[in-house]
């Protein structure tokens, strides 16, 4: 009879055995390597369309402490993308919401949710605190804070991001690898960057990039055990110089179902937080968010409001649109809504009698034969019935302008008082657009 401790003694459990054996008898793996993500604390920041199949991965793999830092509260739209969430954790903090699946999973790690802000204030005192991060947010203020915290708390990053059909992901800070800021010294023009809030994603993409993140982030925590197998399968005692990893930006294409590597540059001496004479040594004194001239979230931010009588508020705009029809004088009040909405958002919700010219088309020969179109029967209708009937106190035809948030309607409206200049319009923005319509008019008018 075999005697009740016949097992060699290491710090898997029998539990643990049967739960990872099919990657614990893969020899780059084995007991040493389930010890080493079981011993491993991982940070991710961001528990949405990346974090959370991140997240999900690294429980299942056996990373025994998972920090997951998220402010944000689940919302209905987050859910065909960040698939931890459920219906019912709608209106939850998002980094409880994830940490309560992935204890689902595995409920022999550990799961911290931290549910503040990542901020420079912060940000140290949390990545001290692990080995290893993934950049899992949405923001390059956040962005640029992580890599600087990374690169001075000497903990590598792996760098995932996504939008539309596309996303990209990378190692940073790694085994004497360039950091973010090397790569990327200036954060880009405010106005080219896009959010998934306003580009869109296919949920899909992000499940792809957060998933290799994981893998990233398994692959940076076995490397040193694979190291030392490297080392003793040679026989020799002699340390070897470390082979220099293949530094890339991973490119994914889900159109094309392609993925391209790219080598990236080395480590730059000018680097203003790893390079020979950093300039940045304590994240505290730095202002992301001017850095970057964005807020360090993905909220649509404002561009410089049009003078205020080139704008109505939504509430004011009402007014005029329920008045339509309601009485004769008014009936005889010609005035046309243009949407400046891409064409598949119109197809969502519109509001009745809008005609949809898309921004991008403005400026095109479609655009303005479709304008044209428009616009020559109201001129010709208030022509011929006396300017009077102009219900703009000016006598020009009102134009009112109107998009999803507000922000492009006001560049449409540069665009059009350009480009109508000769004819008797006034041009007219609706502030805060159709999601302002939502919140002060119409309730029951759909937001996405
Ligand atoms: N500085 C930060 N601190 C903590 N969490 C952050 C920070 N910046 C971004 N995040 C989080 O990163 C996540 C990014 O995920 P994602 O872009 O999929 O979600 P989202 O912002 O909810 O999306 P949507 O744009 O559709 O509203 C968000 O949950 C966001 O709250
Ligand atoms: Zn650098």
């Amino acid at each position: 009879m075999a005697s009740k401790d016949s097992a060699v003694a290491h710090s898997l459990t029998n539990p643990e055995i049967s739960r990872y054996s099919r990657q614990l008898i893969m020899p780059e793996i084995g007991v040493a390597g389930q010890m080493a993500l079981k011993s491993s604390r991982v940070l991710i920041i961001g528990a949405g369309g990346l974090g959370c199949p991140a997240a999900i991965y690294l429980a299942a793999a056996g990373v025994g402490h998972i920090g997951i830092v998220d402010h944000d509260n689940v919302e209905l739209s987050n859910l065909h993308r960040q698939i931890l969430h459920t219906e019912s954790a709608i209106g939850t903090p998002k980094a409880v919401s994830a940490a309560e699946q992935c204890r689902r999973l595995n409920s022999s790690i550990t799961l911290e949710p931290i549910t503040e802000k990542f901020t420079n204030k912060v940000a140290m005192n949390i990545v001290s605190r692990f080995d290893l991060v993934l950049d899992c947010t949405d923001n390059v203020a956040t962005r640029y804070l992580i890599n600087d915290a990374c690169v001075l708390a000497g903990k590598p990053l792996v760098s995932g991001a996504a939008l539309g059909f596309e996303g990209q992901l990378c190692v940073y800070n790694h085994r004497g690898g360039p950091c973010y800021r090397c790569l990327h010294p200036a954060p880009p023009p405010p106005e080219t960057v896009v959010s998934c809030a306003e580009g869109g994603v296919l949920g899909l993409v992000p499940g792809i990039i957060g998933s290799m993140q994981a893998l990233e982030a398994v692959k940076v925590i076995l490397q040193p055990v694979q190291a030392k197998a490297n080392l003793s399968a040679t026989g020799t005692d002699e340390q070897q110089p470390p082979q220099a990893p293949k530094q890339q930006l991973r490119l994914f294409n889900a159109l094309e179902s392609s993925l391209r590597c790219v080598a990236i540059r080395k480590r730059s001496p000018g680097c203003e937080v790893c390079g020979r004479e950093p300039r940045i040594v304590d994240v505290r004194s730095v202002d992301y968010e001017a850095f970057c001239g964005l807020p360090a979230c993905d909220l649509v931010t404002p561009r410089t409001p049009l003078p205020g009588q080139t704008r109505i508020s939504a509430t004011e705009f009402a007014k005029v649109y329920n008045a339509a029809g309601s009485s004769p004088t008014e009936q005889r009040s010609p005035r046309l809504l243009l949407d400046v909405r891409p064409e598949c958002e119109f197809a969502i919700c519109r509001l009745r009698g809008s005609l949809n010219v898309p921004l991008s088309r403005l400026a095109q020969p479609v655009g303005k034969s479709l304008l044209a179109e428009a616009l020559q029967p109201l001129l010709d209708s208030s022509l011929a019935a006396g300017d009077a009937s102009f219900c703009d106190k000016d006598k020009l035809l009102p134009v009112y302008v109107i998009c999803r948030r507000g922000n492009d309607s006001q560049v449409a409206v540069r665009i059009l008082q350009e480009q109508l200049a000769d004819r008797p319009c006034r041009l007219i923005d609706i502030a805060g657009g159709l999601t302002a319509w939502a919140a002060q008019v119409d309730r029951e008018f759909p937001i996405y």
